[in-house]
């Protein structure tokens, strides 16, 4: 496994092509022009990863078709954009794809990997998810993630050819705990967010980390999830950078919300993709669909569209009591 194509030129795509130039070729399909230009000519994405200069061995490309030479492709384009994008790569049933985007599909409310398997269908499939800010990662801060496939002869080669002294893959096998943790958080992230804006303390933020850990656990559990998995840098190490930083742009979405802004305000004034926005309302559809009780995501729901903070903090807190148990 050695020339590795990555699907999307957004922070993400582009961090993860930094790591994967420093262990063999790579090519980036970008859907902006002047991203394929900056990277190519310049070494930089200033559109969507400004300041961090980039391995002048990164090829971009605005054509799909210039990835179809690739041993494997890391999918990085937004959760609700996957499905489309998949559907005019150049795969096939033999390579693997990286899914690495944290998300789930509206309408059909399918995980990533379900996606995936309907647009190329045989592939094998794998998630890499964790606490990872893409700016840290390109410039080389450490972190850890998770690296699942159910096939661990996969997982073991893509975990080699991705890893480096600051990237550290960890192999899985739960594709679906791995897809769960990562979509879920930034929902929790946001209403983490808002706990933040409201200025309700530092308690508030602690107790809403634990609780949205198993609204969390609840989903992953009915999906089919190991809770292993999402107590691990996928799940829990995620929700917990997520929910530390206002450099997460769900979280800073929730921060606004917590202001009192209107999300639609918010949203207009942002060219990245806040993740959470979109899979709140899928992710409390098919919570619904499984019968699983998600308050947290309900409050967020709410939030978005456009219901009084003040109200959606109060009924969150006046439920009736219950035992702790996820
Ligand atoms: N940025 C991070 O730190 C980070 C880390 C891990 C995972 N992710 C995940 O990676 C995925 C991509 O996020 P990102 O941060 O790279 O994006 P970004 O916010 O940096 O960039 C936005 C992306 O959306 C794409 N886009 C906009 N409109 C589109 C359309 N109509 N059709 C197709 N694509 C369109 C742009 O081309 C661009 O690639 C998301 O699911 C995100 O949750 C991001
Ligand atoms: O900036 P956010 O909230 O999209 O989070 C980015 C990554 O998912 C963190 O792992």
């Amino acid at each position: 496994m050695k020339h590795i194509g990555v699907i999307g030129g957004g922070a993400w795509g582009t961090a993860l092509a930094q790591v994967a130039a420093a262990g063999g070729p790579v090519t980036l399909w970008a859907r902006e022009p002047e991203v394929v230009e900056g990277i190519n000519r310049d070494h930089v994405n200033d559109a969507f990863l400004a300041g961090v200069p980039l391995n002048p061995a990164i090829r971009a490309t605005g054509d799909l078709a210039d990835l179809g030479a690739c041993d494997a492709w890391l999918v990085v384009t937004p959760a609700q954009f996957l499905g489309r994008i998949l559907a005019e790569a150049p795969t096939d049933a033999k390579r693997p794809l990286v899914l690495c985007s944290k998300g789930i599909e509206a309408g059909s409310l399918k995980l990533m990997s379900e996606v995936a398997a309907d647009a190329a269908p045989g592939a094998p499939i794998a998630v890499v998810s964790g606490p990872t800010f893409a700016h840290e990662v390109a410039k080389g801060l450490p972190t850890a993630v998770t690296l699942a496939c159910e096939d661990a002869a996969v997982a073991a080669k893509l975990a080699d050819r991705l890893a480096q002294p600051t990237f550290r893959p960890y192999a899985a096998d739960d594709v679906i705990g791995a897809e769960v943790g990562g979509a879920v958080k930034n929902v929790l992230a946001i209403a983490c967010g808002a706990v933040v804006g409201r200025n309700l303390g530092e308690n508030a933020k602690a107790a809403l980390i634990a609780r949205g850990f198993a609204e969390m656990l609840r989903f992953g559990l009915a999906k089919g999830a190991d809770a292993a998995t999402l107590g691990g840098l996928s799940g829990l190490g995620d929700l917990v950078l997520t929910c530390s930083s206002p450099k997460s742009r769900n979280m800073s979405l929730g921060m606004g919300l917590g202001e009192g802004r209107r999300a639609a305000d918010l949203l207009a004034e942002r060219k990245t993709v806040a993740e959470g926005a979109h899979t709140a309302p899928v992710l409390l559809a098919a919570a619904r669909q499984l019968g699983v009780d998600m308050p947290i995501t309900q409050a967020v729901v709410d939030l978005l569209d456009g219901a009084d903070i003040d109200r959606v903090i109060g009924e969150l807190l006046n439920r009736p009591l219950r035992a702790e148990a996820v």
